[in-house]
């Protein structure tokens, strides 16, 4: 999927849960500690329900800058800049969802 954008994250190990999948993956992706916060639309199945794509809000702790650590490119978008980019299909709800969670 190279060259389109996605949120940061990644599948979640045996024996761990949603949250802590998610605090180890921005430590992997961004570099970052995360307080992880509120869940941001509905879950979204992909491939054919073989995985489900669940999003959830976090709070930067420490200071902490996002570094792409695996990624070409990282970027903040404020809620008038969400579709200036390329979102992987299957994100579409989620970035409909995200407006009221941005700060203006
Ligand atoms: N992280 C992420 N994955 C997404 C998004 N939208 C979407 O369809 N996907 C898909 C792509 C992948 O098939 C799957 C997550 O894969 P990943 O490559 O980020 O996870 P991972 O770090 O655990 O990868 P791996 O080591 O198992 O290859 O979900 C999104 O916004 N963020």
């Amino acid at each position: 999927m190279a060259g389109m954008w996605e949120f940061p994250g990644g599948k979640v190990e045996p024996g761990e849960s949603d949250v802590e999948a998610l605090v180890r993956e921005c430590e992997e992706e961004l570099g970052v500690r995360v307080a992880v916060g509120e869940r941001v639309g509905e879950d979204v199945l992909l491939g054919h329900g073989r995985a489900l794509l669940r999003v959830f809000t976090a709070e930067l702790l420490d200071g902490g800058v996002p570094q792409a650590l695996e990624h070409e490119e990282l970027r903040w978008l404020g809620a008038e800049e969400l579709l200036s980019v390329q979102w992987l299909p299957a994100d579409a709800p989620i970035v409909a969802a995200l407006p009221p969670f941005l700060k203006r």
